[in-house]
């Protein structure tokens, strides 16, 4: 449960009431626990003993709010980008440019301009054109880019379809068996400077057999490379660690045995390693807050009506993803329940058949493990406002997102002339 506590029966983050940010910002809200964070980190990096200086490149697009961003440039984290809209929240947030690695199959020339000219640490390129768009917008600018191929190994990670980027069929990366000649090209490319090899298989991986086996072909590669001639300094080990959101499944493997793995794996390759870890640093940071609307009877189940939906909260109905669902003030004994939300769509479901506490109308849910891919992949669906995020350190909490108001969304839209004056 992390610093999202019972105390009494009632669920605390860290040393504010829930049922406090609730009053004051409203429901649904995102909450995350600084301290949480920071332990995550400290976890994360313990795990990372005896690897000598590892970059750890936190992938912003498991959390992307500043505070959280701040949170972890204060730690000394950096950053896995994958857009210029990433890279300026990191940049805004305090990361150093030197610390962010740039990752992603659709790198625009402006956003590689962009990177350039804030001047980060590693492109992680995927594809041969893409090193020839790189080389052009670098050179147009005078400056070198330092640069790594992202190679798709081939491997199966065992995780759901959609977060699967490892396998050949899979967008990501240069085919293994296209890398020395990627290589043999950006060698001979201007304004590149090629230093490393990178690879990222997957996320929310709970087997590390998967992970092993394609280090070991980047191990196999950096070899080769080397025996080319390539000067390789960095590899990056991307990230995918996944987190428990379902306490009656056995534990994903933890930090600790993850980082006994990368150390036997790398010994000896004599590299900077790279990692870029989202869901472990943040997942179970944050919950999302929300209020039981109505109970209404069905004609098996009862249907629990929560004033959240799949717009603020997206894992369960794009990935059937799990999410621990309890009242933040238990009332006695649990029953089964269909927990959904109030969008126009049988996907606006949260969970089947699932054994709950007991709940009334007004009462508090949180769903537990949100702090990971839930408010940044919120949208405005049934024209709901975008999920607000408060961050709570010790007894102090803020919002860090607020709601916007929907007058706000409506103001957003701009009318064509030919209507303008209808509406006016
Ligand atoms: C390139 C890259 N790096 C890092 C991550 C972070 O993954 P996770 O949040 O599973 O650690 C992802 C997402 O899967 C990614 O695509
Ligand atoms: N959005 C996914 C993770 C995607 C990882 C991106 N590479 C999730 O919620 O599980």
């Amino acid at each position: 449960m992390d610093h999202f506590d019972l105390r009494d029966g009632v669920l605390h983050a860290e040393d504010v009431p829930l049922s406090l940010i609730a009053e004051e910002v409203g429901t649904p809200v995102y909450v995350y626990s600084t301290a949480t964070i920071e332990r995550h980190v400290h976890v994360f990096r313990e795990a990372l003993a005896g690897v000598a200086d590892p970059w750890i490149a936190f992938a912003v697009k498991a959390n992307p709010n500043r505070a959280v961003l701040a949170t972890l440039a204060r730690l000394g984290l950096g950053a896995d980008v994958v857009s210029g809209g990433e890279l300026l929240r990191a940049r805004a947030a305090g990361l150093a440019a030197e610390k962010i690695v740039f990752s992603g199959v659709g790198k625009t020339a402006d956003e590689m301009a962009l990177a350039l000219r804030e001047g980060i640490g590693q492109f992680n390129l995927e594809s041969e054109p893409e090193a020839e768009m790189l080389s052009a917008v670098a050179t147009s600018l005078g400056v070198t880019a330092p640069v790594a191929f992202r190679i798709n190994p081939n491997v199966d990670a065992g995780t759901h379809a959609k977060i699967s980027t490892g396998k050949s069929e899979d967008k990501f990366g240069v085919a293994y068996d296209r890398a020395l000649a990627a290589y043999e090209l950006a060698r001979n490319l201007p304004g590149l400077r090629v230093q490393g090899v990178a690879v990222h298989i997957g996320s929310q991986l709970t087997d590390l057999a998967p992970s092993r086996a394609a280090f070991e072909k980047v191990g196999l590669l950096i070899a080769e490379l080397r025996a080319n001639g390539h000067e390789i300094t960095t590899a990056d080990l991307g990230g995918g660690l996944g987190v428990p959101y379902d306490p009656s499944l056995p534990l994903p493997p933890s930090p600790a045995a993850y980082g006994e793995m990368v150390r036997d794996v790398t010994a000896g390759w004599n590299v900077r390693l790279v990692f870029e870890p989202g869901r472990v640093i943040v997942g179970n940071a944050g919950i999302l807050l929300s209020r039981v609307v109505r109970v209404k009877q069905g004609s098996a189940d009862p249907f629990v009506i929560v004033d959240a939906a799949m717009n603020d909260l997206l894992r369960p109905s794009l990935y059937d993803a799990w999410h621990h669902i309890r009242a933040v003030v238990p009332r006695g004994p649990s029953f089964t329940a269909n927990i959904v939300g109030p969008i126009c769509e049988s996907g606006d479901t949260f969970a089947k058949k699932r054994p709950m506490d007991q709940v009334e109308p007004g009462d508090l849910v949180a769903f537990m493990t949100a702090g990971a891919y839930g408010a940044t992949m919120a949208n405005t669906y049934n024209s709901r406002p975008l999920t607000p995020e408060v961050m709570v350190s010790e007894t102090n909490w803020a919002i860090v997102r607020n709601r916007q108001p929907i007058e706000m969304l409506i103001a957003a839209d701009d009318l064509p002339p030919w209507l303008d004056e209808e509406a006016a």
